[in-house]
């Protein structure tokens, strides 16, 4: 069979108000998804948030589409290499569109089971609905010849390696070495599981009643469905959604009873919550007005209190130091990938390092308000050394009164793998990889050596 033509043609943009004018459907929002993420640099959740045709489609549909624009971009390197194998010559710039579509069409046929008429013509369907009719044969052509053999390629292509992007790759590498890194990527591969943190006052039929198992980590991993306000023990604020390594860095202050522990970052509050239900007297620190308006409605549905204060953590001062810090900082989340496969595509090197001297700043900042003797976590949900590591030890070298506190086996109920030789916590997604992995995740606990009594 000869290969398509990879030359478009015509007016990429079409009869693009004509298209415009028809209903949403799961595929067009699909498309429309994958162009904010691609084009626009949008977060797919976001995009899927503001995207007005989402609210109009049945809950089936809602979850069609964010699953198909999901695994789109989890498998995109992969997508990507079944496309360019099927044209003749590179698509050119202006046809980047139809690319968004064929990539839509190849991930129903090789990565969703759709039959192959259905994401054939459906794919078609999505030219003349987003103004891009004179292209609808050359889909068609494209996807026809992939229908036949892109389950073969797929089986022959390196997943992993294809769907990570080079510069992630490299810093992997380096970091854990390539085997870690490829099983890192491998983890990718797979969405993450429903990770819950129980009230410890949650009755014993929960587990049951969730489908859920405990893990090592004392996390309920569960096999529920649907939307999360719907699932059983959410009205009655028996749990809470955190994933099983996000939930450890909090334990790591120790016995927090009665404390004044500053929750910097706090937003949605996972970790306020654990902080809260431990007896700590928390204050919760974002600078998200709608972020920490969720944390409040998390604090009240679990029937915790913590006082919540709206300011940006780089100036906000306690009125007095406090014996503990957490601080979550905000970072590039590649530890996320999982849940977020978008972040693979959005992230850089550049930004990376913008943020990694951001997370110094708040840490330097932090450090000022912290008791003698009093305890800092320090942790990230990113892969990049330079967010974690990086940051701490540039802070210890030049603060001689900070000292690193090593995290033993005891602080991870004897889960050795996910301790550094320094005594830092180092999560990896291809952790606990039996059981279903975990998000990359990294923590350091800091103390501030108490002030000698003079004699
Ligand atoms: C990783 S999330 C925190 C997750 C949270 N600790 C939890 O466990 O649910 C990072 C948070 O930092 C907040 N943030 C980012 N920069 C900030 C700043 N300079 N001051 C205060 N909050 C900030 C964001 O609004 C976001 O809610």
């Amino acid at each position: 069979m000869p290969r398509p033509n990879g030359r478009a043609g015509g007016n990429a943009g079409g009869d693009a108000r004509a298209g415009a004018r028809r209903p949403s459907t799961p595929r067009t929002i699909a498309f429309d998804l994958l162009t904010s993420v691609l084009d626009r640099q949008q977060p797919l959740d976001e995009a899927f948030e503001r995207h007005p045709g989402v609210a109009r489609l049945d809950g089936r549909d809602r979850a069609f589409a964010r699953h198909l624009s999901a695994t789109t971009l989890r498998r995109l390197g992969q997508i990507d290499a079944m496309i360019d194998h099927a044209l003749a010559r590179p698509l050119p710039a202006r046809a980047a569109l139809v690319r968004h579509i064929l990539r839509l069409g190849v991930c129903q046929l090789v990565f969703l089971a759709t039959p192959a008429h259905a994401a054939v013509d459906s794919s078609v369907d999505l030219c003349r609905h987003r103004g891009h009719l004179a292209h609808a044969p050359f889909v068609n052509a494209v996807l026809r010849r992939l229908a036949g053999e892109a389950a073969a390629l797929a089986a022959g292509q390196d997943a992993a390696r294809l769907n990570t992007p080079t510069w992630l790759w490299q810093s992997w590498s380096a970091a854990y070495g390539e085997e870690h890194c490829r099983a890192i990527a491998s983890a990718h591969l797979q969405e993450a599981p429903l990770d819950l943190t129980p009230r410890c006052n949650a009755d014993a039929s929960l587990l049951a009643r969730l489908g859920a198992t405990r893990l090592p980590t004392g996390t309920l991993r569960s096999v529920a469905h649907g939307p999360i306000p719907e699932l059983p023990g959410f009205a009655e604020g028996a749990w809470w959604v955190q994933d099983a390594a996000a939930a450890i860095p909090a334990t790591f202050l120790g016995a927090v009873q009665g404390q004044s522990i500053a929750d910097l970052c706090a937003a949605p509050g996972g970790k306020t919550a654990q902080l809260a239900q431990a007896g700590a007297r928390v204050i919760a620190v974002d600078r998200s007005p709608a972020r920490l308006a969720r944390l409040n409605d998390n604090l009240r549905r679990l029937g915790l209190a913590a006082e919540s204060v709206c300011a940006d953590v780089a100036t906000w001062q306690p009125e007095a130091p406090v014996a503990g810090i957490l601080l979550d900082v905000p970072c590039s989340a590649t530890g996320t990938i999982r849940r977020h496969p978008d972040i693979a595509w959005l992230k850089s090197a550049a930004e990376v390092a913008s943020l990694a001297s951001i997370q110094e700043r708040l840490l330097r900042h932090a450090l000022t308000f912290l008791q003698s003797g009093g305890r800092l976590v320090y942790c990230v949900c990113s892969l990049q050394p330079e967010e974690g590591p990086g940051v701490v030890n540039a802070v210890l070298a030049s603060c001689p009164d900070i000292e690193r506190e090593p995290i033993d086996a005891g602080d991870v109920r004897g889960l050795t793998e996910l301790l550094t030789a320094d005594g830092d916590l180092r999560v990896l997604p291809c952790h606990l990889a039996e059981l279903g992995g975990m998000d990359g995740f990294y923590a350091a606990r800091l103390r501030l050596r108490p002030s000698l009594a003079l004699p």
